[in-house]
């Protein structure tokens, strides 16, 4: 049995994780904490893993406290940087025998589309990214465009491939979107959706659409579950759930 403490536990995302620790049979819920609430509860609760889904300006301060409380930590909330990955790397080298996990997105498919782009970058001459997203989301470009944006970035610089091809020299309002290491990337928030992207390459009279929806929070579920259930043998940092996983 593996104790789980849920950090946003009131939120969209906490209370779904909630529910599915709470009907997971090899996992125990011994702590749900929101805004305000201490979080050294956990530790004092028994945690062995706790889950964030918080926001932004919390999350890293939340990652760093649960390594000194010695509690593993998988991690949704967005936000992270470079910078801020490097610290928690660093801080857990102090802790060998604790994992962390953070992920921009749990659901399965969005962590296939990542890596199909990912596979499929090289391949053609332009590429952009459009994500789509419920309008009570605070962070736009999201996470996951983010992360994606960097892994065809990465597989495009790494085959030698330059930047799409691009004639806008006026652009006042910001229409080409924001600019991820090259790739632009166009967020929509519309009433309705949950999450979405597509990932649109093109090449020369032909275009490949790699898209992935979640239409339901319960599609981060069975991604979030399996991170608690791999971290606590996984020592040391690991960005994106297809660590964890056989791909
Ligand atoms: N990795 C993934 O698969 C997914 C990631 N997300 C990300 O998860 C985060 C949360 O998303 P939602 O649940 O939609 O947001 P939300 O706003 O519904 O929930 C956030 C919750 O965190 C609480 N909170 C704020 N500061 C806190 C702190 N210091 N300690 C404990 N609780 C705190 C809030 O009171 C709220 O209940 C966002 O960054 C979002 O982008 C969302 C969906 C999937
Ligand atoms: O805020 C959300 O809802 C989501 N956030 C994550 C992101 O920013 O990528 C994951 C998913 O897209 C849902």
């Amino acid at each position: 049995m593996i104790s789980v403490a849920v950090l946003g536990a009131s939120g969209r995302m906490g209370s779904h994780v909630v529910d599915a620790v709470n009907g997971a049979p090899d996992l125990e819920l011994v702590a749900a904490l929101d805004h305000g609430d201490d979080i050294a509860e956990a530790a004092r609760a028994g945690a062995q893993v706790a889950v964030d889904f918080t926001v932004p300006s919390a999350t890293e301060a939340n990652v760093h406290a649960l390594i000194d409380l010695g509690i593993h930590a998988v991690v949704g909330t967005t936000g992270w940087t470079e910078e801020s990955l490097l610290r928690v790397e660093e801080h857990l080298r102090e802790r060998p025998e604790l994992g962390a996990l953070i992920a921009p997105n749990f659901a399965l498919g969005a962590v296939l589309a990542m890596r199909f782009s990912a596979a499929a970058a090289r391949y053609f001459e332009s590429v952009e990214i459009v994500e789509l997203h419920h309008p009570d989301k605070v962070d736009a470009p999201s996470g996951t465009a983010t992360h994606t944006a960097q892994g065809i970035a990465a597989a495009r610089a790494a085959a030698g491939i330059g930047p799409s091809p691009d004639a806008t020299t006026h652009d006042p309002d910001g229409a080409r979107g924001a600019v991820i290491d090259g790739v632009h990337v166009h967020a929509v928030r519309l009433r309705g959706l949950v999450a979405h992207e597509e990932v649109l390459l093109g090449n020369p009279g032909e275009q490949l659409t790699i898209r992935t929806d979640s239409f339901d929070r319960v599609s981060f579920m069975p991604g979030v579950l399996l991170g608690v259930r791999e971290v606590v043998g996984r020592p040391g940092l690991a960005v994106g759930l297809d660590r964890y996983m056989a791909l």
